[in-house]
């Protein structure tokens, strides 16, 4: 599925701005990265897309469609969230936590008394193997488990409705370097097999260069660089990443026109 967000700003009830004008378009199946320092706006454009946040103006279309209160339900089923800090239930086990990935489009009562259907239960056992895991690590409880074990379900769980879409906030911040390349390369590779469009907020450089088909930067909420991984120089980079308290120059801003 296509995002288009349609020239889209955020502030925040305190006043603090988080968006401003942005107008980009992530074409169904693309693996998009999101970069900028802490405080850019990543997360809050992120969250635009599933309605966990509320752009104050413009607006997010998904293949054409308004993400209002009325498509909000329907589209929720066809996108999934991978977290920083994974968002699993830590008492509950490996495979009830990637089966929550399917709770949306269960019965009550299946997920009231856990008992799933036999197409599910293989599902899981598929998307365990998929990302490297095992039956030890279905019936291990979530916070018996590594880092890298622990959002290894998180990417099984994500995939568990074959998302159109995957949203991934700084989805290896917390792992190495080694396991964060590790995990990176099995959600692009679930993305793949699944046809999802991926939009991926990441801090590592290197990851975004080595994974991303699309490298987007924001910059206190505006968009600075929009461009292939490999066309992103030294002089874009001092942009992205400078001092949240130093004005940009007028022959700094027009970045975006110059890729
Ligand atoms: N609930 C909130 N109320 C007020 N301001 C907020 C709120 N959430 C975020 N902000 C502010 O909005 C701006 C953008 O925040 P956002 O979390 O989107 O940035 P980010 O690029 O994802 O940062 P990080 O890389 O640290 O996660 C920041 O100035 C932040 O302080």
């Amino acid at each position: 599925m296509e995002i288009h967000f349609q020239n889209i700003g955020k502030v925040w009830p305190d006043g603090t701005p988080a968006l401003h004008e942005v107008e980009l378009t992530v074409p169904a199946g693309q693996f998009c990265v999101l970069l900028g320092h802490s405080g850019a706006g990543k997360s809050t454009l992120l969250r635009c897309v599933n309605g966990l946040e509320t752009p104050t103006s413009g607006g997010v279309c998904i293949d054409g469609q308004p993400v209002d209160r009325t498509s909000l339900p329907a589209l929720r089923r066809r996108i999934a969230m991978v977290h920083q800090h994974f968002g699993l239930v830590p008492r509950a086990s490996g495979a009830a936590n990637v089966m929550a990935g399917a709770v949306p489009v269960m019965p009550l009562w299946r997920v009231l008394t856990g008992l799933y259907p036999a197409a599910s239960r293989r599902r899981v056992c598929d998307l365990l193997k998929a990302v490297g895991l095992d039956e030890v690590h279905l019936r291990r409880r979530a916070e018996q488990l590594s880092g890298g074990q622990q959002q290894r379900l998180g990417l099984a769980r994500a995939f568990m409705l074959d998302p159109a879409i995957l949203l991934a906030d700084e989805p290896v911040a917390s792992l190495d370097p080694a396991l964060a390349r590790e995990v990176l390369g099995l959600l692009k590779a679930q993305a793949r097999e699944h046809g999802s469009t991926v939009l991926c907020s990441l801090h590592q450089l290197d990851l975004a260069r080595a994974f991303a088909d699309r490298i987007v930067a924001l910059h206190r909420g505006r968009v600075i660089f929009d461009g292939a991984p490999d066309t992103l120089n030294t002089r874009d980079l001092a942009v992205i990443y400078a001092r949240d308290d130093v004005p940009l120059t007028d022959g700094v801003l027009p970045l975006k026109e110059a890729v």
